[in-house]
């Protein structure tokens, strides 16, 4: 079932022009990724500086990989993220020791490329706030996301969880109408779709993205 309205995550911001672009759109989430293997790595402390506008507006969500406890505590006291999404390999126990250590909340990424990677989230929805159901990356990808890669959007067709969760994985302002309709998604997050080249975020496809998720 389509939901009433579908709210957006802008992930993987580095400059003020582009969280500014997220914010006029009306971003519900904007996000850091903390991982240095991506082209959009921001440590904690330049996060904190760029993303302080962005609070009260919006959720501020810190995208880690398997980050050790000494990184989780450094994005914690500096950062102070709303949420924690986890996009690596992280078990269900780590989630919970991650929501104790840091205080925030947590989104689970699952890697989807058939309908049994759905399950899944029956295993997660106890101990998270959010699931967001992205693609599996191609085999070799440096990057567990944030690579634009797409999965079948009919797997999540009328499906219902228990907890709040976001389609993502290759999403943008041409095609994420559609993913909406098809999935009933409450939640979208975007990266790549919405950048001129990997890691460059353009405020117009910013722009561009939000108003189609407004209109789907
Ligand atoms: O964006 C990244 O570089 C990244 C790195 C490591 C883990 C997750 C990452 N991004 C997440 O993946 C989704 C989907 O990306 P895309 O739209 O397909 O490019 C993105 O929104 C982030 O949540």
């Amino acid at each position: 079932m389509r939901p009433m309205t579908t709210r957006a995550k802008i992930c993987g911001l580095t400059t003020p022009d582009t969280l500014d672009a997220a914010l006029a759109g009306g971003a519900a989430f904007v996000g850091a990724v903390v991982f240095p293997k991506s082209p959009r790595h921001i440590d904690p402390l330049h996060a904190a500086t760029l993303f302080d506008r962005a609070r009260g507006k919006t959720g501020v969500v810190a995208v880690t990989v398997d980050a050790d406890d000494a990184l989780l505590t450094e994005i914690a006291l500096i950062l102070k993220p709303d949420l924690i999404q986890l996009h690596g390999s992280e078990t269900p126990g780590r989630a919970a020791q991650v929501r104790t250590l840091t205080g925030a909340g947590i989104i689970r990424a699952l890697s989807v490329r058939t309908a049994a990677d759905i399950e899944a989230a029956t295993v997660w929805a106890p101990v998270v706030d959010h699931l967001m159901f992205d693609a599996k990356p191609p085999e070799g990808s440096a990057l567990p996301g944030g690579v634009g890669a797409t999965f079948d959007w009919t797997l999540l067709a009328g499906r219902t969880f228990p907890r709040p969760w976001f389609l993502a994985g290759g999403l943008d302002a041409g095609n994420v109408g559609e993913a909406v309709r098809i999935t009933g998604a409450p939640l979208v997050d975007v990266s790549s779709g919405v950048e001129s080249a990997p890691g460059v975020k353009d405020p117009a496809r910013i722009a561009a993205f939000l108003d189609a998720v407004t209109s789907a």
